[in-house]
């Protein structure tokens, strides 16, 4: 069988996650045995939305979730990853190196620390509640950049608490992996 390039190198994501999540908790216990179904799986939702972009920012990338299974699908792309866990940016960095990835850098620092990144392109996956989320996208995001907000099921509360501060643009997407969740494509966030 020929088995594609993607194919493989996600398998071989999915055995590093697996082999380091004893020691550095990249993703709850309970759920390692779906790694593939549920975490990866979900990630790649977010590779659909990349067709034709140029750089992209994950914060908040813990494993690489969506952040290296992005740059695992989309060679060509130019991806950040912030981390501010010094294990976690450990084990993307030699992610990274076992996986021979090209198009993916690691900043291991605190997501408010890091200055402004200019992307066009910004997702958070697990990360933080939306008002939080759309504080650390409008320091990282160029003005004309979209975010891509992974969230679960009470995506529409606080959809409603961050307009108390924020105006934005906001389409949401239902996830394929989970019938509570959604992808909010966020654009035009400006302060109150
Ligand atoms: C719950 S985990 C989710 C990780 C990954 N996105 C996922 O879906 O599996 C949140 C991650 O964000 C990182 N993090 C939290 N606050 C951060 C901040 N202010 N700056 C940088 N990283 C942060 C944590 O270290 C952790 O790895």
């Amino acid at each position: 069988m020929n088995v594609s390039r993607e194919t493989q190198l996600l398998q071989q994501f999915a055995v590093l996650l697996r082999k380091w999540n004893p020691a550095i908790n990249l993703v709850s216990p309970n759920t390692v045995s779906e790694i593939e179904s549920r975490h990866i799986e979900d990630s790649l939702q977010i590779s659909a939305f990349a067709a034709g972009a140029s750089d992209w920012t994950d914060i908040g990338s813990g494993g690489g979730l969506p952040g290296l299974v992005l740059a695992i699908s989309r060679p060509a792309l130019a991806v950040t990853l912030v981390e501010s866990d010094q294990r976690k940016s450990a084990f993307l960095r030699t992610a990274i190196r076992e996986l021979g990835l090209n198009n993916v850098r690691v900043i291991c620092d605190r997501i408010e620390a890091v200055d402004p990144l200019g992307a066009a392109n910004l997702s958070a996956r697990a990360l933080a509640p939306l008002p939080l989320l759309l504080s650390y996208a409008v320091r990282h995001l160029d003005p004309a950049g979209t975010a891509w907000l992974m969230k679960g099921k009470n995506w529409a509360p606080e959809v409603e608490q961050a307009r108390v501060d924020w105006v934005f643009d906001v389409e949401s997407y239902p996830s394929k992996t989970d019938p509570d969740a959604v992808i909010l494509k966020i654009a035009g966030i400006k302060h109150v």
